[in-house]
């Protein structure tokens, strides 16, 4: 543990490999002593999920699945925010082509960071609406610092979360404040996401948040692997056994969804009002 810390605070260069050249948009460090990654969202202001991030993230997952990762941290560059969620320009006006690329690589994305065998935890640093809250909601484990909101919000944007976005929260929270939350499109303070279990603990600062998400690590690296991945596969299968065998119905509920005037209108005004604060 210690040797793990000196390496982060002090960045001693021989024992981490820094992959941020491969990809601007994900910075990912590897501990040589320990094998932890840290996967960096890196794209100013609030890690918006466009095609690219999604792309950039689906990239170094499979590099860390080739690599026999043993753990993973999920974190973020920017002060404000874990993620802002989907990237609303990829969902506004876009062509058909478009918008089922798009859509595409957000299933692919997800299904690679739901199923890795290796634990992972979320180190939310930020506001994590929408998308944001999926990515978090995907990994093993939350820990979030003090006064920023994590949810599924779609509601509230006059849109619909997808079912296996809904899935994700029902599997975390159960079902009856899964879907007060979700009729709802409520967002939680990080206070209020601990009491219902969206996340599992809060952080004083980054610091802590880090220091946190390594103990995790620790913890679920002392466990025997393969006993520890079935078991995690299996609580998760049937999730993601839905999108993976529902995939092209899944990109046509999108499809149909999006391109209905309602929801352009509605996101049209929602980029506005974000443009206006
Ligand atoms: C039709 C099927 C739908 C499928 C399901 C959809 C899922 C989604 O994820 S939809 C996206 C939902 N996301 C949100 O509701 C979050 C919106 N953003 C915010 O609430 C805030 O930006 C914040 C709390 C995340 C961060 O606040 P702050 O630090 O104050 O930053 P700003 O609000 O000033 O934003 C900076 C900059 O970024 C633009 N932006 C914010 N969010 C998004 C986004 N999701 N997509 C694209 N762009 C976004 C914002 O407009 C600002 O732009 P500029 O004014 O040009 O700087």
């Amino acid at each position: 543990m210690f040797v793990l810390r000196q390496c982060l605070t002090l960045g001693t260069k021989s024992s981490i490999r820094n992959f941020s050249a491969t990809t601007n948009l994900v910075n990912l460090t590897i501990n040589e002593d320990t094998g932890v990654a840290i996967m960096e969202l890196n794209k100013p202001p609030v890690n918006s999920l466009n095609y690219e991030l999604l792309e950039a993230m689906h990239r170094t997952l499979v590099k860390l699945e080739n690599e026999k990762c043993p753990g993973m941290i999920l974190t973020s560059s920017s002060r404000s925010t874990f993620s802002a969620g989907l990237d609303l320009l990829e969902m506004y006006k876009p062509t058909v082509d478009k918008a089922r690329r798009f859509w595409s690589m957000l299933q692919n994305t997800w299904i690679k960071l739901y199923s890795t065998p290796y634990p992972t935890v979320a180190a939310i640093n930020g506001h994590s609406p929408a998308g944001g809250c999926l990515l978090a909601m995907s990994c093993e484990h939350r820990i979030m610092v003090p006064d920023k909101m994590i949810g599924l919000n779609e509601t509230q944007l006059g849109i619909v979360a997808p079912q296996w976005f809904q899935d994700c929260m029902r599997n975390i929270i159960g079902e009856r404040q899964a879907e007060k939350a979700l009729i709802a499109g409520r967002m939680f303070t990080s206070e209020e996401a601990l009491k219902i279990g969206l996340v599992d603990e809060l952080a004083t600062d980054k610091e802590d948040l880090m220091q946190k998400a390594h103990d995790f690590l620790d913890e679920q690296m002392g466990l025997p692997p393969l006993a520890r991945s079935v078991v995690k596969v299996g609580f998760r299968k049937d999730t993601l056994s839905k999108l993976i065998n529902g995939r092209e119905a899944d990109i046509k509920m999108f499809l149909d969804n999006v391109f209905q005037p309602k929801v352009q209108e509605s996101l049209e005004n929602y980029i506005q009002m974000l443009k206006k604060k």
